[in-house]
C-alpha cells in the first residue's frame, strides 16, 4: 500500500563545499516530508558541471560536519567510490534494490529541477522516485517550479514542494569569498569555516 511506504529522502551535491542552504534545505526535507531517513550524497564524478571539483575527501569531511547533527540526516559516501561519471540513476536503482519497500523522494533546488531533462536517464528516475522541489532565487524567472513546464513529462510523475525561505546562499559565493580571504561564517555552519580554513580550501577560485 503506497499510503504507508517509509520514505527515504534522497538528497544529492557537489557540497563544495555545503553551506546554509542546504543545511535548511535539510531540515525543511525533514520536518516537511515525512521521511524515514534522508541520505545526503556527496556527488563522485560531476560529469554536469564545468569546473572539477575539490577533493572528495574534503567534501566528505565537510558534508558530514555540516549534516550529521541533523536527527534523520545519513551521509553516504557511495557516489563518491562509485567509478565514471556520478548518475542519480544509479544511486535510484541501488536503493530500490536495498528497500523496495521505501518511497524515495528525490530532493533538489528549483535550478536542478528546471535542468531534470538533461539528466542522465531523467524520464526512468521519475519512475523510482516522487521529486521534492524547493524554491531556489532566480532558478526559474519569477514564479515557482513548475513542472508541467518540462518537456516530455511522463505520465505519472510525481512532485511534491519543499517550503523554504528564499535563500541566495551558493557555493560558487563562497569560494569566491574563501579566495578573497573574507569571513564565511554568515554562509556555511562554523565546523565548515574551520574546515575550509584548516586545510586552506578555495584559497583561490
Ligand atoms: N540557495 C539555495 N536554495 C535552494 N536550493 C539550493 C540552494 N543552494 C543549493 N541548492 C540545492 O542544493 C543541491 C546541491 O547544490 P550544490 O552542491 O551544487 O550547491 P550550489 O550552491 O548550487 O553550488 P555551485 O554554486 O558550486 O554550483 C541542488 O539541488 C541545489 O539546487
Ligand atoms: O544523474 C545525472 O545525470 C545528474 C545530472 C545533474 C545533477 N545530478 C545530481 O543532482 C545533484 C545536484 O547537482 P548540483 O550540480 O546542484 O550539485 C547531485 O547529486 C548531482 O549528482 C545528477
Amino acid at each position: 500500500m503506497a499510503l504507508n511506504r517509509p520514505r527515504v529522502g534522497v538528497f544529492g551535491g557537489a557540497f563544495d563545499p555545503p553551506h546554509n542552504a542546504h543545511v535548511a534545505l535539510v531540515q525543511a526535507a525533514l520536518a516537511q516530508l515525512g521521511l524515514a531517513e534522508l541520505r545526503i550524497f556527496p556527488t563522485g564524478d560531476a560529469w554536469h558541471k564545468e569546473r572539477a571539483l575539490s577533493a572528495g575527501e574534503h567534501r566528505l569531511a565537510m558534508a558530514q560536519l555540516a549534516f550529521e547533527g541533523l536527527p534523520g540526516a545519513v551521509v553516504d559516501a557511495r557516489e563518491l567510490r562509485r567509478a565514471g561519471p556520478t548518475y542519480t540513476l544509479d544511486t535510484l536503482r541501488e536503493l530500490q534494490q536495498e528497500r523496495p519497500e521505501a518511497e524515495r523522494v528525490l530532493i533538489m533546488g528549483a535550478d536542478q529541477a528546471a535542468s531534470l531533462p538533461r539528466w542522465h536517464g531523467w524520464r526512468e528516475i521519475l519512475g523510482l522516485a516522487v521529486v521534492a522541489v524547493a524554491h531556489r532565487p532566480g532558478a526559474t524567472g519569477a514564479g515557482p517550479f513548475d513542472p508541467q513546464a518540462l518537456p516530455r513529462l511522463p505520465p505519472g510523475a510525481r512532485f511534491e514542494t519543499l517550503a523554504l525561505a528564499p535563500m541566495d546562499t551558493s557555493a560558487t559565493e563562497i569560494r569566491r569569498r574563501a579566495a578573497q580571504a573574507q569571513d564565511l561564517f554568515q554562509l556555511v555552519p562554523p565546523a565548515v569555516a574551520r574546515y575550509i580554513d584548516q586545510h586552506n580550501l578555495y584559497r583561490s577560485t
